[in-house]
């Protein structure tokens, strides 16, 4: 056995990439390899190979199984088996790039191995199934050498599994290492006629979601030559961004190892050294962990001017807190007080310990449904609604989530928001302020709730979303898209905005800034 296919000196396990970039092809993908390069393998038969499994493959195929045996949720099941396999900063790294990877291309794989299994892949056992997307992510995604990425797969496979399969990993694998990820997917997207469907194959993302996002970019003013940069975004891993909860966390610390800092927003950092909750004010919960966006609607509404009493601040759907914390640490340094709301009482618990950093004068948490609001006395004076919704803006950071949605949830989400908002809206001062906040891009949830609420709220404006942004940015972001009203006419002073995973290196939030101009 050589070197790279067993467990290094270092206890590191072989196969690992070395030197500093992956390489990319020119949609931004990881390759393995070009179709020149020579390809090896293991001359052992899979029944002599080694068979102890390499911790790193090992918790990313846990992270797998959770994923499919008990609906689990990646993002929260890896840290604990990168703790419980005590992998040091290098596995962890590739054990994250290889569960995340193989999640998110899943669409694609599955194609793979559907023209090299001899059988309906729903027919294989599901724990076969994961262990052949890991070996086709590490073959033709990442720059494991094919013998380790085979050797070590079918170890894994036996330590697991058992033997019984292995011979059948061992056959699928060498057969998927037998093209490159481009030769695979032109082979794939050959016979296909539809466009949605050769790009849901290309980019591994379901045809319903390259539709939506399609629209969404139409909808929010951008071209449709976009649609790859963005599907390539949501297959790219994204940098930790941190921000540090104003008046309470210092970044300087982190920076000092190793952060730089971020360009959008103040007060942030990005981070690619590995777990941040070993960073400096993380264990506190000075310094957080937050998309850059996330950041900037919360500073948008928080830094808005506001004519008037500027002290009851609330944020409608707060859950897991990300928001309420940087609102209500701003809430804190202006003497106002944030009412944070959840509707799920383990999520409400989250917001508690989101805000425990935070002086508590300046806040409380309440757990019910938002929509009781709309029957209060006193209105608040700023509110935050980031509201429940598909999500389809997150996808990079949710690797599974992608499979999971379907168009069908959509209906509901949207009733749903239109309720929240008019609660929302009830829920105002007159002259305060709303911001309606998605982690999606999808018409449904974000221009059509904004024209359905301009329709039927007479007292309420739109603000200039955009000029919003860019005030509470570090630099413009060119994020606005202008309102149209009821006979096409653009609405003066009004727009709506969205972020993009492709553009400003955040997820896709979407902002709508409205002002209650009457009683
Ligand atoms: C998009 S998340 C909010 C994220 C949060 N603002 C943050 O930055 O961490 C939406 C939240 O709304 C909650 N939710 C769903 N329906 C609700 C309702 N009717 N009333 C209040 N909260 C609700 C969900 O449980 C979820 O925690």
């Amino acid at each position: 056995m050589s070197n790279e296919s067993g467990n290094g000196r270092n206890g590191r396990a072989a196969g690992r990439p070395r030197g500093n970039e992956p390489r990319r092809n020119d949609q931004g993908r990881q390759r393995n390899r070009g179709g020149s390069t020579p390809r090896r393998y293991s001359e052992a038969a899979p029944s002599s190979r080694k068979r102890a499994a390499d911790p790193a493959r090992l918790a990313a195929f846990e992270v797998l199984r959770a994923v499919s045996a008990d609906d689990a949720y990646a993002n929260l099941v890896l840290p604990a088996r990168i703790r419980a396999h005590r992998l040091d900063t290098r596995d962890a790294g590739f054990a994250t790039e290889l569960a995340y990877g193989a999640l998110r291309g899943q669409g694609l794989y599955d194609a793979v191995l559907a023209r090299c299994v001899d059988r309906d892949l729903a027919r294989l056992d599901a724990a076969v199934l994961d262990v052949l997307r890991l070996g086709t992510h590490q073959l033709l995604a990442m720059r494991v050498p094919n013998h380790a990425a085979l050797d070590e797969t079918v170890a894994l496979t036996r330590a697991e599994i058992g033997a019984g399969p292995s011979g059948l990993v061992n056959a699928v694998l060498r057969k998927v290492s037998a093209r490159s990820l481009d030769e695979w997917t032109d082979e794939l997207t050959a016979g296909v006629a539809d466009e949605t469907a050769r790009t849901s194959l290309r980019h591994s993302h379901p045809e319903w979601i390259v539709r939506a996002l399609r629209q969404a970019l139409v909808a929010h003013g951008r071209g449709t030559d976009e649609l790859e940069l963005l599907l390539d975004a949501d297959n790219a891993a994204p940098i930790v961004n941190l921000v540090a909860l104003p008046g309470l966390g210092d970044l300087a610390p982190v920076v000092e190892r190793g952060a730089g800092p971020g360009s959008l927003v103040a007060g942030s950092a990005l981070y690619d050294g590995g777990d941040p909750a070993r960073l400096p004010g993380v264990a506190e919960g000075t310094v957080r962990v937050q998309d850059a966006g996330s950041q900037l609607v919360a500073r948008a509404l928080a830094e808005h001017p506001l004519e008037g009493r500027d002290e009851r601040w609330l944020d409608l759907c707060a859950g897991p807190g990300g928001k309420a914390a940087l609102l209500a640490a701003l809430a804190a340094q202006r003497g106002a007080r944030l009412t944070a709301n959840e509707i799920a009482p383990h999520r409400a618990q989250l917001v508690r310990n989101a805000l425990a950093a935070v002086p508590d004068t300046a806040w409380e948490v309440e757990v019910g449904d938002g929509r009781r609001f709309a029957g209060i006395e006193d209105g608040y004076d700023r509110i935050m609604l980031d509201a429940p919704c598909s999500g389809l803006g997150a996808l990079r950071r949710r690797p599974e989530s992608r499979w999971r949605k379907q168009p069908s949830d959509i209906p509901d989400l949207t009733a749903l928001q239109q309720e929240l908002v008019d609660a929302a809206v009830a829920a105002l001062r007159p002259g305060g302020l709303l911001a309606y906040v998605t982690c999606s891009p999808h018409p449904a949830e974000t221009t059509a709730v904004v024209l359905d609420t301009l329709s039927r709220h007479r007292g309420l404006r739109l603000l200039d979303s955009g000029a919003a942004l860019d005030a509470a940015a570090l630099h413009p972001v060119d994020a606005a898209t202008p309102v149209l009203g009821r006979r096409g006419e653009v609405l003066a002073g009004a727009t709506t905005a969205q972020l993009w995973p492709h553009r400003h290196a955040t997820d896709a939030m979407f902002l709508a800034l409205f002002q209650r101009v009457e009683g």
